[in-house]
């Protein structure tokens, strides 16, 4: 599919409008755990147990880049906070990657009226990884915003990073890598950092769809930041778009084909696959076969 046909079906920085003026901040915040208490609070709260995302003492980073995953993670983890336990700490973090004025503005106001205490630091990542990575500029910028921000939040003494990837991307990533780098890797509801000690990683929007986080911000009438990225617009169209689209075509022909697609990570079935990796070493069915009874 090429960039225009992307475009056209909406799949290209897609702008998010809000549908009203911007609400109070206790109605916004009230819509989390009523209107949307199904489709997000509960789904929110299901991820931290059934992952068990969270542990006592936990000082967990929140990272922010402004757009509406991680604005919502945003106000959730606060709710957590005001009706939860408490028996974690929050810190909120964003990673300016040298974003133009207006759009850094967007982002302080829009923490500011959210009521986020956001701590918003300074890093080359844009410009560095334009130069070194070329034409594919957003695997390269990727790694250096996670390493970037780990690194933050040593600094502020948490042991978590907590990111907005939501089921759409779960299932997106499930699938670029079936279909475009030949194996079954799913996207992980947490994980131990490599190169940072003592760090983990938690997606606590895992179980929650991308449909219902657009809804949520469009009906709170803040503006978020849509297409920050200053490298890659004008470089070529993502394959995650690609796969977007074609997982929203699926759907027509396939129920609940999206759903099959996050599940299939967890029914891997041992004895129905030629080969696996575990810790960086590679195995073959063929390993084992001898071994079996018959
Ligand atoms: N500049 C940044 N500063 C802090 N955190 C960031 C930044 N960029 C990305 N993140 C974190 O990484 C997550 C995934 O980044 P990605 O660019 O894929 O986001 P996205 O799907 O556009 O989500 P969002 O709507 O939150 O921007 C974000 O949800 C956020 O938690």
């Amino acid at each position: 599919m090429s960039e225009k046909d992307l475009e056209k079906q909406g799949f290209v920085c897609e702008e998010i409008i809000p549908f009203n003026d911007k609400k109070p901040l206790e109605i916004i915040e009230r819509s989390i755990i009523k209107t949307y208490r199904k489709h997000i609070w509960a789904k929110f709260i299901k991820a931290i147990k059934e992952y068990e995302l969270i542990k006592d003492g936990d000082k967990i980073a929140v990272a922010i880049s402004g757009g509406k995953d991680s604005l919502l993670l945003a106000k959730l983890f606060q709710e957590l906070y005001k009706y939860g336990n408490r028996n974690f700490e929050l810190e909120f973090i964003a990673m300016d990657p040298g974003y133009h004025k207006e759009i850094r503005k967007l982002l302080e106001e829009n923490c500011d009226y959210l009521g986020i205490p956001v701590k918003i630091y300074d890093a080359d990542v844009f410009q560095v990884a334009n130069k070194i990575a070329g034409d594919y500029p957003c695997y390269m910028c990727a790694r250096m915003r996670r390493g970037s921000l780990y690194a933050k939040a040593q600094e502020l003494g948490c042991n978590k990073l907590a990111l907005g990837h939501h089921f759409n991307d779960v299932i997106e990533t499930t699938m670029l890598n079936v279909l475009c780098a030949a194996n079954f890797k799913t996207m992980m509801p947490k994980l131990k950092a490599e190169n940072f000690e003592n760090m983990e990683l938690i997606r606590p929007l895992y179980l929650i769809e991308e449909d219902y986080i657009k809804r949520f911000i469009q009906n709170s009438g803040i503006m978020p930041l849509n297409c920050a990225c200053m490298v890659a617009a004008k470089k070529i169209g993502n394959k995650r778009y690609e796969i977007k689209a074609l997982i929203e075509n699926l759907k027509k022909n396939f129920k609940n084909v999206d759903i099959s697609i996050f599940r299939a990570a967890g029914n891997v079935s041992m004895d129905g696959i030629l080969g696996f990796e575990k810790d960086g070493e590679k195995h073959s069915f063929l390993d084992f076969y001898d071994d079996e009874e018959i």
